[in-house]
């Protein structure tokens, strides 16, 4: 039913207002005409500026004849309005008893010149700033004048141990507390007893063809790749003067093809492992390494490239990652770092973060750590930042080449800097496969190698990192010997001869199509090939839910235009190619248009030594102070840094590619037809880098690479500030992620 009100058309409600008004026939005295001209400056500032003819014209009296028809238009509504009323029985009690039409008042506006507002401005105004303030003078009260300095020392120390600091890594889950000297390398696997019989069979990888007892791995890119690796690296031999003798591979060839393996009997095997079948719900890490019978188990990785594993064979919701998540680190806790989860509450915890992060992870973690862990305080810190407070350096240019990626970003004065940092889709695990690949073609004597299988992985890795090396000199047809140890085998004993596979597979990362693979029948996690890799980036908003920013909406995790721009490194591999002119003449628009979503997550393969040019060269745009810092501190960390002569190869190549590009006569072309962004930083690298020295800090004797980033954040712990970024349970159900703005070191 529609109210009384509603039956006041507008034109009528006007007409009541109206008739309160007191009749203006006689024309105005002057004053009145004056007040007139006040009211109105005041309602209208704006006519303070108008003319004055102008403002003449907007105070003339209304005509007489005119207010008389609008007097009789007046009293008709009232008339018909009174009509109305009285066909609905309803009596006019705003007339009768000269009530006001409303009674809310009118709110003036606020005069915009006096307008001020301290919100958000001051310190006080943060939570997290006011709960610290607190603590410290809680803490200042507690603290007697008389405490002597050495009592205080000590509880320094005591804060320090109950302090961990974690990293999760692809394969390596690196934890300890803040005062050890290393950590705990804890493989990054989760096994569970399997539930039913089902068993998921794997191809054996990588894929190989046996015909008339030679070994060949079918991969036509791998074979392409391969050659072009091989024809470089002769000429880098032949530069250093280093022989190489015409028939060194076929030697190789021909004396593995003859190899046979020589069974240890077990109490001969000094080495042997002690194989269980544990009554456990899961295992975790190396417990997992070695299980007696794995068709019992489900084998999982739940970290992998700085986020948590997305494939969705694997994992069939976020919750099942969370609980291997949950398990794997409450397992840590009480079983390798030995706290005991009733004093959890008393420790701390650095979480160490990749540079371009993933917001669904950081803050899962940080949710896990407070409220499934029970661990009192957590503070979060990105790897680059880590790898300088591990390092003692204030700038560089941060080259971490770990297990399933390549992360890339530059430093300066404890900032990351914007659009260097650059994640490259391949590490160690390629090169493992590659050499795999490598060792099948060349008759390896173990040709049933299954990189499927865990133990088989793992021999492969240790192959790699014994025997690969960038160091020409140790380049010669050599034998080696590796023990196959499998559950339920004997141990065999086989020996071999190599010769180019010691530094082919690891240039591949220089040459990175070398790395693509298709095989999509990858069982063990973490070590992804491309095509699944690929698959991951299509999947991850099936499995992990994406971050978006609260008010928009949009994606919102960091982005850098690096890692967008693909085609910068595209765009000087082309200028390798001697028809380049045509080519890029036949390139279309569309293979070159940066993507403005920056949801559009890819794969990365950009050599190594380019990235690393590109990077320093968006980091110091127009400034050739900051880029000559860059060139001078390339520190290297991450265990594929570990390669002998590493550092050695990489100066070489980042020179031989600094005077390529600017003795190339292309560029006119480029700058001609990319005038966006890309084109200035092109220019910029070209132009200014050639002559800045080159300096790598590889190795230091006092921290493993490898462990560097993990070191820093122990040292991150040690910082005074840390007292003013730590974040506890209360925080995150107060004011959940936001609290991550005020205690990061970086822009969250
Ligand atoms: N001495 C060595 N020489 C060459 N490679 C090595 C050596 N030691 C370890 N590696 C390789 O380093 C890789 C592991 O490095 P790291 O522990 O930094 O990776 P992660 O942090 O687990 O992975 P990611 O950074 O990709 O998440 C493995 O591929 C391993 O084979």
């Amino acid at each position: 039913m529609s109210s009384p009100s509603s039956l006041l058309s507008t034109p009528l409600v006007e007409a009541l207002q109206d008739t309160d008004d007191p009749p203006s026939e006689t024309p105005l005295p002057e004053e009145d005409v004056e007040d007139i001209n006040v009211s109105e400056k005041r309602a209208n500032p704006e006519s303070e500026t108008l003319p004055a003819a102008k403002r003449k014209a907007k105070t003339t009296k209304i005509p007489s004849d005119i207010l008389q028809k609008r007097r009789e238009g007046r009293a008709r509504a009232m008339a018909s309005l009174q009509n109305k009323l009285n066909e609905l029985g309803i009596k006019r009690t705003d007339v009768e008893n000269d009530l006001v039409f409303s009674s809310i008042p009118t709110i003036p506006l606020i005069n915009q010149k006096n307008y001020y507002t301290d919100y958000l401005k001051k310190d006080d105004q943060f939570k997290m700033t006011r709960k610290l303030k607190n603590l410290s003078s809680i803490k200042e009260k507690l603290t007697s004048p008389d405490v002597e300095a050495e009592d205080e020392q000590e509880g320094d120390d005591d804060e320090k141990s109950q302090t961990i600091v974690l990293h999760p890594g692809s394969s390596t889950i690196r934890v300890g507390l803040a005062s050890d000297v290393d950590p705990h390398l804890v493989p990054n696997l989760i096994a569970y007893q399997k539930k039913s019989e089902t068993s998921q069979t794997f191809e054996r990888d990588p894929k190989r063809e046996v015909v008339n007892g030679d070994i060949t791995v079918d991969d036509p890119d791998f074979t392409k790749t391969g050659k072009i690796i091989t024809s470089n690296f002769k000429e880098r031999m032949k530069y250093y003067k280093r022989r190489i003798l015409p028939n060194s591979q076929d030697t190789c060839y021909n004396f593995n093809k003859r190899q046979q393996p020589e069974i240890i009997p077990e109490h001969n095997d000094v080495h042997r492992i002690d194989y269980t079948n544990p009554d456990a719900k899961f295992i975790v890490g190396e417990e997992v390494l070695k299980l007696k019978d794995e068709s019992n188990w489900v084998i999982r990785s739940p970290f992998d490239s700085g986020k948590f594993h997305d494939l969705s064979s694997f994992y069939s919701s976020f919750q099942e990652i969370l609980a291997d998540v949950e398990n794997m680190l409450s397992s840590i806790i009480t079983d390798i770092l030995e706290i005991d989860p009733k004093k959890i509450s008393n420790y701390n915890c650095v979480l160490v973060i990749p540079n371009l992060f993933d917001k669904t992870y950081v803050e899962t973690m940080c949710f896990l750590l407070l409220n499934s862990l029970k661990i009192g305080n957590i503070s979060v810190i990105q790897e680059g930042i880590s790898a300088t407070f591990g390092s003692g350096i204030s700038s560089g240019c941060i080259v971490d080449i770990g297990a399933a990626t390549t992360k890339i970003c530059c430093v300066d004065e404890g900032m990351i800097l914007p659009n260097s940092q650059v994640e490259l889709s391949y590490g160690g695990n390629d090169i493992t496969r590659a050499l795999v690949k490598m060792l099948l073609n060349n008759q390896f004597p173990y040709g049933d190698i299954d990189l499927n299988d865990l133990s088989d992985w793992n021999l492969a890795n240790e192959l790699k990192e014994k025997y690969s090396t960038f160091q020409d000199a140790d380049i010669a047809v050599q034998m080696y010997g590796f023990v196959s140890r499998k559950a339920n085998q004997p141990s065999k004993k086989y020996e071999y001869k190599l010769f180019e596979e010691l530094m082919i597979p690891a240039m591949g990362l220089f040459y990175p199509d070398f790395f693509k693979d298709g095989s999509d029948q990858r069982r063990v996690l973490g070590k992804k090939s491309s095509a699944q890799k690929e698959v991951d980036v299509l999947n991850s908003s099936r499995v992990l839910p994406k971050h978006s920013d609260y008010v928009s909406g949009t994606y919102d995790n960091p982005v850098s235009k690096l890692q967008q721009f693909e085609q910068l490194g595209k765009l000087i591999t082309l200028m390798e190619d001697d028809a380049v002119l045509k080519t890029l003449k036949n390139i279309d628009d569309e293979n070159f248009q940066v993507s403005d979503d920056a949801s559009d997550e890819k794969l990365n393969y950009t050599p190594l030594d380019l990235a690393i040019i590109e990077s320093i060269t968006c980091a110091s745009f127009n400034d050739k102070n900051r880029m000559k810092r860059l060139y001078e501190s390339v520190l290297l960390v991450g265990g594929s840094s570990l390669f002998n002569g590493l550092d050695l190869i990489l100066i070489d190549r980042i020179h031989i590619w600094r005077s390529k590009l600017l003795s190339s006569n292309l560029l006119d072309d480029i700058v001609k037809q990319y005038e966006d962004e890309v084109t200035p930083a092109v220019q910029n690298m070209l132009i200014n880098s050639t002559a800045v020295p080159i300096e790598i800090l590889s190795s230091s004797k006092e921290v493993n690479p490898s462990s560097m980033i993990w070191k820093g954040g122990c040292v991150y712990s040690r910082l005074k500030i840390i007292n003013e970024l730590w974040i506890s349970l209360d925080d995150w159900d107060m004011l959940g992620s936001r609290c991550l703005n005020q205690t990061c070191l970086f822009n969250y």
